[in-house]
């Protein structure tokens, strides 16, 4: 199987590092280099040079994909930044807003290269995304809530956000709740997008939680996906780095790419 050069941003981060072993793990993958916001120059675990330039470091090492999982703003930046250089990018930093894939999406055609960007590498999250579009033609009153670890920067979640538009897809928009309710606190009724409440909740012990909760006449459907570790989202990293080699445009979510 052919090499693929991959260059990770975000190396020293809890999803970098395990991007890092799966990396190493793999016989088809090789580690050009890491883009980190310290350190330029270093070696990286005595095996690769530490850039804090990007564009630099597409230059010097032209690698095939970059894997981001940085911040919202930095993961933008680096994304246009790749694709601009004719590397494909494999992002699974969230906090991308629709213009911010209309505009990456332009520019991957335009390069003719592919790029991914996946709220979610977990396959049971996705599944889970899958089933809540399956359920929501059947039960169209339905609330998100995710669940997260207190160090995520976003809210709602990416992966709420996708739930929510893949809802969307078949519900359409829908006021739920009583036509006059009120907050007495502000934000009691979650974020709201297209009529579909997203409700996040932040808290030590957590990782990456997510219930959507369906509501009919007389009963309740629940569909939850857990990840426990990070370790959880790899294979679907892996599936991204394979598949975005050979693809020609930009992919938002990993349910268009697994069957
Ligand atoms: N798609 C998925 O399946 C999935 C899963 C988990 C997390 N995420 C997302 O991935 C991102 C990272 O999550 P995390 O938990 O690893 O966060 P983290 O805070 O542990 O890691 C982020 C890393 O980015 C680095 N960084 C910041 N600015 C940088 C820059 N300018 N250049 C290079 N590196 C820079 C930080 O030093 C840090 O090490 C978040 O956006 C999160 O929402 C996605
Ligand atoms: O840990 C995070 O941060 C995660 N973010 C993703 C999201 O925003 O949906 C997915 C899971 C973990």
């Amino acid at each position: 199987m052919e090499q693929i050069k991959i260059v990770i941003a975000g190396p020293r981060g809890r999803m970098g590092q395990e991007a890092v072993k799966l990396v190493n793990e793999t016989e088809h993958f090789t580690l050009s280099a890491v883009i980190d916001k310290i350190n330029d120059g270093e070696w990286f675990q005595d095996q690769v040079r530490t850039y804090t330039n990007p564009e630099q470091c597409f230059a010097e090492t032209s690698p095939d994909v970059l894997i981001d999982l940085t911040t919202p703003e930095v993961g933008k930046i680096h994304t246009k930044l790749a694709l601009e250089h004719g590397v494909r990018p494999v992002v699974g930093t969230t906090g991308f807003q629709e213009e911010d894939l209309q505009e990456l999406r332009k520019l991957a055609e335009e390069k003719g290269i592919g790029a991914i960007i996946a709220p979610n590498f977990a396959i049971g999250a996705v599944l889970m995304m899958k089933f809540a579009k399956m359920a929501a033609r059947y039960f169209p009153d339905v609330e998100i809530i995710e669940m997260h670890h207190d160090k995520k920067l976003d809210a709602p979640s990416g992966t709420g956000i996708k739930t929510a538009e893949m809802i969307y897809e078949v519900r359409g928009n829908k006021k739920q709740g009583h036509p006059e309710e009120k907050e007495t606190i502000k934000g009691a009724r979650g974020g709201e997008w297209n009529g579909i409440h997203i409700h996040s909740v932040r808290l030590p012990g957590l990782v990456a939680h997510q219930e959507v909760l369906f509501g009919g006449d007389g009963q309740t459907l629940k569909i939850r996906h857990d990840s426990y570790n990070r370790a959880s989202f790899m294979s679907g990293v892996k599936l991204s780095v394979e598949t975005v080699m050979k693809i020609d445009t930009l992919v938002y979510g990993l349910e268009n790419i697994i069957e």
